[in-house]
């Protein structure tokens, strides 16, 4: 990997530098499967919805890597459900796109909050290397919780900048699959995206980077599959950060 041949790296978080997305995908899983599971489908408005069980696919295909209401949205497309937006500071018992993001976002602080987070070694050893050379390091997810895992993890002094969902809420810019906040980010890195890395375990980011027009995009296989990554857009596909050292 000739990592001096680029300016900067743009990491996401969640699956890429830290085991995060698997708390993601339990809260996820807890959350959906509950709704589908109670959803009352003699309420006309719920008559066409498919309650069928909740899986990994589901999260692969529609929710991984996507700001947290996004994800709700998609998933209930996919199931015929219709609900109301209603707003970010909604409780999470209301029966709302963003009440049943609010009710994920509790089981997975729950869990952060228990459990706390420690990086991928493999992911640590590349952060090292890349400090050693002096590149600029960045993180890009679409968490809201981005800043809170760093911390966690013990790696929020690596990055020259984090955009993360909060981020890109203030400056009203879209998320992924959308490749603006990678794109925000290689600015704050001082970098043209045609000289950036993007690293990404997300199909919703592996588009983002191909639309951004990077370097080059690194696909991070955690369970989203070797072969869908590169029809993403990935130039490459690793199972280890450690093999980019
Ligand atoms: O709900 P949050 O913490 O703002 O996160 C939004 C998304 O952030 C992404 O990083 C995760 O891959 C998704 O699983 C998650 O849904």
């Amino acid at each position: 990997m000739a990592w001096n041949d680029y300016e900067a790296v743009l990491f996401d978080l969640d699956g890429v530098l830290t085991p995060t997305a698997e708390v993601h995908m339990a809260a996820w899983a807890e959350m959906f499967s509950t709704f589908l599971g109670g959803l009352d489908t003699s309420r006309p408005e719920f008559a066409d919805a498919d309650t069928s069980a909740y899986t990994d696919e589901d999260y692969y295909a529609h929710v991984d890597g996507k700001p947290r209401y996004e994800g709700v949205a998609d998933l209930l497309a996919a199931r015929g459900v219709e609900l109301p937006q209603g707003s970010p500071s909604d409780p999470p018992e209301a029966e709302t796109v963003c009440g049943l993001g609010n009710r994920k976002n509790d089981a997975f602080t729950a869990v952060l909050e228990r459990d706390g987070v420690r990086p991928f070694p493999g992911s640590l050893a590349l952060l090292d290397h890349l400090r050693d050379l002096g590149l600029p390091l960045a993180v890009v997810s679409s968490s809201a919780n981005a800043r809170a895992v760093l911390r966690a993890a013990g790696i929020a002094d690596r990055f020259v900048t984090v955009v993360d969902g909060r981020t890109a809420a203030a400056l009203e810019i879209p998320g992924k699959p959308e490749p603006d906040t990678f794109l925000h980010a290689a600015r704050d890195c001082g970098a043209a995206p045609a000289a950036a890395v993007v690293l990404e375990d997300a199909v919703s980011g592996v588009r983002a980077g191909a639309a951004g027009g990077f370097g080059l995009v690194v696909g991070v296989d955690r369970g989203a599959g070797e072969q869908t990554l590169l029809t993403a857009g990935a130039h490459r596909v690793v199972t280890d950060l450690a093999d980019l050292v």
